[in-house]
């Protein structure tokens, strides 16, 4: 049985004064039914994982360098972010691809550094527009969990989200369908790769535009085992409608 988790990508968003909206949240939901999450800008870490300690929030980096230390001016190792309280790191997000110039193979040796922290690594996916018009939706899921996922994946080390480009900050969903139907695509992939109870045991996640009111029926869909949000995560009112929606679907 897949564990849920409702994680929270803060991106280049929030001060300090943010993290009263933590507290609220730490305090609405006292009991861990579900896994929540946040992953708060870099600066935030160390505060958010110290405002955090002793609740059900647990709290992750939002990319790591593929290098434990060196001269690397401006970067974070996932030792590093070990360091500062996180269980989790965010890798391959479409907006590191596409700002930073991100390939698979550099998601896969942050994989590989995050793992070696001891972190769990959030790889994500997901095609452009343009890709979803040509119908090559399922060639490029493909091709980024093959490229950034490396061997030795399991359920503890490694969660996949899948985020359509096209839906992330602009309110639109994809169908329920085309949801379920990548979702389960990607189950198929991973049993294939790492076997029947590895496969099994991954988590899978939507990310892209969940709010509360679209909640309930995205973690109804076949192989969601909870969400990626961006936006709705910065307010605990609007993230824990989401936690609350997907405690209701356990
Ligand atoms: O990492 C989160 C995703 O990019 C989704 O962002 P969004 O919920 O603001 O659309």
């Amino acid at each position: 049985m897949r564990r849920k988790l409702a994680a929270g990508n803060w991106k280049m968003n929030g001060l300090a004064a943010g993290l009263a909206e933590v507290q609220t949240l730490a305090q609405t939901h006292p009991n861990d039914t579900v896994d929540i999450l946040l992953c708060p800008p870099a600066t935030l870490l160390d505060r958010m994982s110290a405002t955090c300690a002793g609740s059900a929030i647990k709290t992750g980096g939002q990319d790591c360098h593929m290098a434990t230390t060196g001269a690397h001016t401006g970067d974070t190792s996932a030792q590093m972010l070990a360091d500062a309280g996180a269980g989790y790191v965010i890798l391959g997000h479409s907006e590191r691809r596409t700002d930073h110039a991100e390939s698979d193979g550099m998601v896969h040796s942050k994989t590989k550094a995050a793992w070696d922290a001891g972190l769990v690594a959030i790889v994500c996916v997901g095609e452009t527009e343009a890709e979803r018009t040509a119908d090559k939706t399922l060639d490029i899921i493909a091709g980024q969990m093959s490229g950034s996922i490396p061997n030795g994946a399991i359920g503890v080390n490694l969660v996949v989200a899948y985020e359509p480009v096209w839906a992330i900050g602009t309110g639109l969903v994809p169908t329920l369908d085309q949801i379920g139907e990548v979702h389960d695509f990607m189950r198929t992939l991973l049993i294939r790769r790492f076997g029947e109870d590895a496969g099994q045991s991954i988590r899978l996640l939507y990310g892209g535009s969940v709010k509360p009111a679209n909640a309930t029926e995205i973690f109804d869909v076949s192989n969601v085992d909870g969400a990626l949000v961006g936006g709705a995560s910065l307010k605990a009112a609007d993230f824990s409608g989401i936690i609350t929606a997907l405690e209701a679907s356990v």
